[in-house]
Parts: structure tokens; C-alpha cells; sequence
């Protein structure tokens, strides 16, 4: 793999995913034919990149408007949502135009969300300038917004129409940032792909401060890995019936602790400990059994760890999670389903625990003190 030379990962042959290093000029590139107006939607955070994106889209002759949004999960309400709308209404713009997502998870959701919906659905491009943007949330089309009963209850499948990830961008991400993006990078390890967990294991064996940073010597083949993984996934189950349901690995007991501790965990962390609770539920319901069982559960905590990433959550809330567990999007009725490994890179399915098991896990991640870090 040449680190210079633009990587470029097909969904299913229906766009592309373009992983490069001084790429991010490029973005006139993924979008479609016939688009007159574009909706730039971004964060306050990263004034440089957006005018960066803007530029090279007014200099290919769009007529580019811009909308700042609300930095982090602040964006992904139903208020911001309807600004855009807004916006877009008074621009007057049409089924050939198209949305811009430049910034990470939370506004690639947001700008997704919105293109999705406006006009029943026009083009999105997204540039997301995080890792977790990266390797997760800018690809594969599930877009959405929280509402104050839960994360992301509102949202569409609405694939993109292509996704530029210039790597030279998360050069200024703060580590902490950078971090949780590798929580998602470590999902796809245990799910599919446990070359990540090499590659995650050797970087912190020769340099721990570098591999949780830009510095990472395999952050490249990390990222475009996880691609891969989420790419092949997302080709055979766009609309989640049954195979999409492994990238949710970890969430829910992750979004519930998002959820309880009102968005002031970062997504990655939260996941982080829903890893590891989901192992150690596999471990009491027979899906991890034996030696090689205890060891998996053990390289959860081992992996997530070395990267700084919190395993455990505050005692005493289990209320509160169970309430938000129950509004999963992958719950039937009245039964929570999870899932579980049932061995390396083996996942399955876990319908209706008993409570006793589910708490009793709670009970194996707990610990005094509600903070990530
Ligand atoms: N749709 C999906 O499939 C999917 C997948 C995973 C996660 N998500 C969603 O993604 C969201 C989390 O995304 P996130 O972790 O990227 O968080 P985020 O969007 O809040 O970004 C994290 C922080 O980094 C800042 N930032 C972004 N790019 C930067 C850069 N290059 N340099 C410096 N600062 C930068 C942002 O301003 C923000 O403060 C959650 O809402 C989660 O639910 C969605
Ligand atoms: O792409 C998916 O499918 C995922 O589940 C990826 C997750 O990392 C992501 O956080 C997603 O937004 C969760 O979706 P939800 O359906 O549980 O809201
Ligand atoms: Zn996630």
C-alpha cells in the first residue's frame, strides 16, 4: 500500500469511498451531474476545512451556501434539522441539488438526515474530518437525529452519493477524539476483521502515546480496513434485516450510557463500555465459554484499555439503562436483543435475556464515578 496514493473503496458499486492524504479539494468530484446549488453544512469548529471545501466547490461554479450547526450532538436535534430545511426552502433547492456534510459523526448524521428528507431525498456528499466520520458514521447511508427519548430515533437510509476521507485533516483532532474513533475501528477487529486488533496491539506495543494519535504508524490500513468491513456489510444489508445488525455491536449498552449521561460521553467511549458489557454477557450466556472464551472477553478490556478508552460505568444507574436499552432499534416488542460473539470474528445473536444475566453484567463493568477519562 502506497500511504500517498488516494485509496478508493467501492459500496456495493453504488459510490465510492475515497481514502487519501491532501485529498479534501477533490470533493467537486463525488458529486453528481446536474447539481446547481450546494448546501455546505458544517461545525463552528473547523472554519479552514470548510472554507477549504467551499472554495474548490465555487470554483467548479456551484452556488454554494453554507450552514453552521451546533458542534457535537447538539446538531443532531430536531431544531437544527429544521433550520436546514429552512434554508434550504428559501434557496430554493431542487431534487438535482445537493447536501455537503464536511465534519464528523454528528454532522454527517445531521447533513444526511436533512438530504435524506428534503424534497423525499436529494444528494449527499460527505467529507467527514473525524476517524469515527471516517471509518463509520460518513459511510453507509444510516443518517438520523436523537430525540429526547433516545439516540438517533429519527432518521432514513439514505446512502451517499460518494465519501471523501482526506487522512492529513485528523492532524488537529484531539487525541481524545481520535480515541473513541478507534473504538469503532476495534469493533470491526472483533466482529470481522482481527487483523485491526493486530495492527491495533502492535502499534501500542511500539509506541502507546503514537497509537492513540495522528502518529499511529498503521492508522491508514486501520482506517481502510474498517472501511471495508463497514463497506461489505452495508452492501448486502443497506436497510438492516439481519447481517447490518454486527456493526451495532457494542451499542446497546453504548448509546443507553450516551443517552444517561446526556451526550457528554463521546459516542466511541460509550461504545467502549458496551463492548465489553455485551462480552462479559456472552460469557454468562454461554456464547463465550471456556479458555478462549475468558480470553476474548480479557482482549476487550486489554485492546480498549492500552488506547486510554474507559471499560467500566458507574454503579447504581441500571434504571435508567435498562429504560434506554428497551428503545434499541434492534428490540422486538418487549425483548431486547443483542449482539454477542459467539468466538472471534463470529457474531451472532442474543434474543431475551433474563434480567438476572443482564444485570449481572452490569455488575462485571460497573464501578464508582460516571467519567470516560
Ligand atoms: N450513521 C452511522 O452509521 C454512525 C456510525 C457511528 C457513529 N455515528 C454517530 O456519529 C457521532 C459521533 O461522531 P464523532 O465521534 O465524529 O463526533 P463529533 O461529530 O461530535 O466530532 C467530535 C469533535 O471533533 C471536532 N472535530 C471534527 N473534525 C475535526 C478535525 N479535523 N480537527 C479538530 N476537531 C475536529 C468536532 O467539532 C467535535 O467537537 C454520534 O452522533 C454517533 O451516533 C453514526
Ligand atoms: O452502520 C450501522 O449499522 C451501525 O450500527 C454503526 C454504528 O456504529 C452507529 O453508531 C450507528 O449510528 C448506530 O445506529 P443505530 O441504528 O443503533 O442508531
Ligand atoms: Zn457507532
Amino acid at each position: 500500500m502506497t500511504a500517498d496514493a488516494p485509496t478508493t473503496i467501492s459500496v456495493g458499486g453504488d459510490y465510492d469511498v475515497v481514502i487519501g492524504s491532501g485529498v479534501l479539494d477533490r470533493v467537486g468530484d463525488l458529486l453528481g451531474a446536474d447539481v446547481d446549488r450546494v448546501l455546505v453544512v458544517h461545525p463552528p469548529t473547523l472554519p479552514e476545512l470548510t472554507a477549504r471545501v467551499t472554495s474548490a466547490l465555487e470554483g467548479l461554479g456551484y452556488a454554494v451556501h453554507v450552514a453552521e450547526v451546533p458542534d457535537a450532538e447538539a446538531a443532531k436535534t430536531a431544531e437544527v434539522a429544521a433550520s436546514l430545511w429552512a434554508q434550504l426552502g428559501v434557496a430554493g433547492f431542487t431534487r438535482t441539488d445537493a447536501v455537503v456534510g464536511v465534519g464528523g459523526g454528528t454532522v454527517t448524521d445531521l447533513a444526511g438526515f436533512v438530504a435524506a428528507s428534503w424534497l423525499r431525498g436529494v444528494q449527499v456528499v460527505q467529507v467527514p474530518t473525524t476517524l469515527l466520520g471516517m471509518v463509520d458514521a460518513a459511510v453507509g447511508g444510516k443518517t438520523g437525529i436523537n430525540t429526547a427519548e433516545g439516540k438517533n430515533l429519527v432518521g432514513a437510509f439514505h446512502p451517499p452519493a460518494g465519501v471523501l476521507c482526506d487522512v492529513d485533516v485528523l492532524a488537529t483532532l484531539p487525541e481524545a477524539d481520535l480515541v473513541a474513533g478507534l473504538a469503532e475501528v476495534v469493533k470491526c477487529g472483533f466482529i470481522a476483521d482481527p487483523v485491526v486488533l493486530d495492527l491495533v496491539e502492535d502499534a501500542v506495543a511500539s509506541d502507546p502515546t503514537a497509537a492513540r494519535g495522528a502518529a499511529n504508524p498503521h492508522l491508514r490500513e486501520l482506517i481502510e480496513r474498517a472501511v471495508r468491513v463497514k463497506a461489505d456489510v452495508v452492501a448486502a444489508d443497506l436497510r438492516e434485516s439481519s447481517l447490518r445488525e454486527i456493526l451495532n455491536y457494542g451499542h446497546t449498552f453504548g448509546h443507553a450510557i450516551e443517552q444517561v449521561e446526556h451526550y457528554t460521553w463521546r459516542h466511541g467511549e460509550a461504545v467502549a463500555v458496551g463492548m465489553v458489557y455485551v462480552a462479559e454477557l456472552a460469557r454468562l450466556t454461554g456464547h463465550l465459554a471456556g479458555p478462549e472464551g475468558d480470553a476474548l472477553v480479557a482482549r476487550h478490556r486489554s485492546v480498549l484499555e492500552s488506547l486510554g478508552l474507559t471499560t467500566t460505568y458507574a454503579a447504581g444507574r441500571w434504571d435508567e439503562l435498562l429504560t434506554a436499552m428497551r428503545r434499541d432499534k434492534k428490540s422486538r416488542g418487549s425483548t431486547l436483543r443483542f449482539v454477542v460473539l459467539d468466538g472471534l470474528a463470529r457474531p451472532s445473536r442474543l434474543a431475551g435475556p433474563d434480567d438476572a444475566l443482564l444485570q449481572a453484567a452490569y455488575g462485571l463493568v460497573s464501578r464508582r464515578g460516571t467519567s470516560p477519562s
